[in-house]
């Protein structure tokens, strides 16, 4: 016991507490020598806490704005670059959606002809953003800028419209597929209620007001019974929530152009099918199956009756795209004010000759030499509608558009795409080797 104390405490405590009382007593004295060395010490604590305050705002505003993907006299030069037209009285468009299958294609027609193009996409996660980043390249090669976004994001779509008059807005980024709104009905209501809403809104606030084209779809005719679909049939009964909310689209648009003077072209696409396609779509999926040696499934109307669609080459579109953007009047409101009535206009863009299912699935056997496993199955109630055929004479007459792509030959050019882009032929032998599938 007596080591252990000797091993704690110094031999002799008292010195050593008096010398330390001392020297303690001699530095606060020092220091605290009289009331306003005291005064002027606390000031000097209020102002050393005080910068650290603003020093750690500084900080967390920073950080906030470096860890945003956008912003900076950088960035701004790029999007200013990248939209910028190379001809003379070349457009300057935003393309929503850019990095998706249409906005993809419509970004490149652009470019190709000398319009300045901004791409703006939130590269989501509702298929395979692996296909969007690959699409992403390819306009990077033709130095179209991509900017990672959201089109609910109302700071960035101020920045962009402060940093850039766009003359066009092209507004592709939706949320697509009929049958998956029955999963996740709110991205439906995200992207293509509030997202269309906030996008308006940066519309209808910039100086230049831009004219905007968007995508509307055949689903809107739902339950139309009316053959071939046209405009001016009644839409009023969706079948899917997808379809509500284009139809909603519809009507919000309308609103924007009657109160604030912006020019609008709503396109109603039908099937749109092609190379750089979306993986969720039948005709795509179809064709990885067949080439893995997968059934497929192939819904028949209630009555036996095969589904039909009017599927709807991607280059056609774009062309029907592009006349929209030519043929689209100025806005007539600026910085939120109209000063008068503007353009509004709505156009079928499909290929007025509808296939079955059924037959679409031959075409594709044909051009892979595999034979497909086939499930019939009953159309399930999930938004589905037994057909669609466009009536196009009004996009004819307006626009010039005239279909040219069959689905033989379509279907032809993506199956070519695809095996190159997938790098399939290898995997097409395997096939034959383990015979998981026919080849024909
Ligand atoms: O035209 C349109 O407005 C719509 O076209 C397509 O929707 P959909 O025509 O249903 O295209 P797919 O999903 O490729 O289906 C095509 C046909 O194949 C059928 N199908 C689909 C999937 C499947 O596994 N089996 C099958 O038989 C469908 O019932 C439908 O009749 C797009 O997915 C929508 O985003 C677009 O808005």
């Amino acid at each position: 016991m007596r080591l252990m104390d000797e091993e704690l405490f110094p031999s002799t405590p008292g010195k050593i507490k008096i010398e330390r009382a001392h020297t303690i007593h001699r530095q606060l004295y020092r220091c605290f020598a009289s009331t306003s060395t005291i005064f002027l010490w606390a000031l000097f604590l209020i102002a050393l806490a005080a910068s650290y305050a603003t020093f750690q705002s500084f900080v967390d505003s920073s950080s906030r704005y470096f860890a945003a993907s956008w912003g900076g006299l950088q960035w701004e030069k790029q999007v200013r670059a990248s939209a910028a037209p190379r001809r003379p009285g070349g457009l300057s468009v935003l393309v929503t959606g850019a990095a998706g299958f249409v906005g993809s294609h419509v970004s490149l027609a652009l470019r190709k002809r000398g319009d300045g193009v901004l791409g703006l996409d939130n590269f989501n996660n509702y298929y395979d953003p692996s296909l969007k980043k690959a699409r992403r390249a390819l306009l990077d090669g033709q130095d179209v800028m991509v900017v990672e976004g959201d089109i609910n994001d109302a700071r960035l779509l101020a920045k962009l419209f402060a940093v850039v008059p766009f003359t066009h807005v092209m507004h592709l980024a939706a949320q697509a597929g009929v049958r998956y709104a029955i999963e996740n009905p709110a991205s439906y209501v995200h992207s293509n209620i509030a997202g269309l809403v906030t996008l308006l809104e940066a519309c209808k606030s910039a100086d230049p007001q831009p004219a905007v084209v968007w995508a509307s779809s055949s689903s809107v005719y739902g339950l139309n019974e009316e053959v071939p679909f046209s405009e001016s049939d009644l839409t009023d009964r969706p079948a899917s929530l997808y379809a509500a909310t284009k139809k909603a689209g519809e009507e919000i648009t309308h609103t924007y152009n009657h109160i604030y003077g912006l020019s609008i072209t709503g396109l109603r696409f039908f099937t749109v099918y092609g190379p750089w396609g979306r993986p969720d779509m039948a005709y795509f999926s179809f064709t990885r199956n067949i080439l893995q040696g997968k059934p497929i499934t192939v819904y028949r109307g209630r009555s036996g009756t095969d589904l039909a669609r009017d599927f709807t080459f991607i280059d056609d579109i774009v062309k029907g795209c592009v006349a929209s953007l030519d043929t689209a009047e100025r806005s007539t409101g600026s910085g939120g004010r109209k000063s008068g009535p503007s353009q509004y206009r709505i156009f079928n863009l499909g290929n007025t000759s509808p296939v079955t299912v059924p037959a679409l699935v031959g075409i594709l056997e044909r051009h892979l030499r595999v034979k497909a496993k086939q499930k019939v199955l009953e159309m399930p109630g999930n938004g589905d509608v037994p057909f669609t055929h466009a009536n196009i004479s009004l996009a004819r007459a307006e626009l010039g558009y005239q279909p040219t792509t069959n689905l033989e030959a379509g279907l032809k050019k993506f199956v070519k795409w695809y095996l190159s882009y997938y790098g399939y032929k290898a995997r097409n032998d395997e096939v034959t080797r383990t015979g998981s599938a026919k080849i024909m």
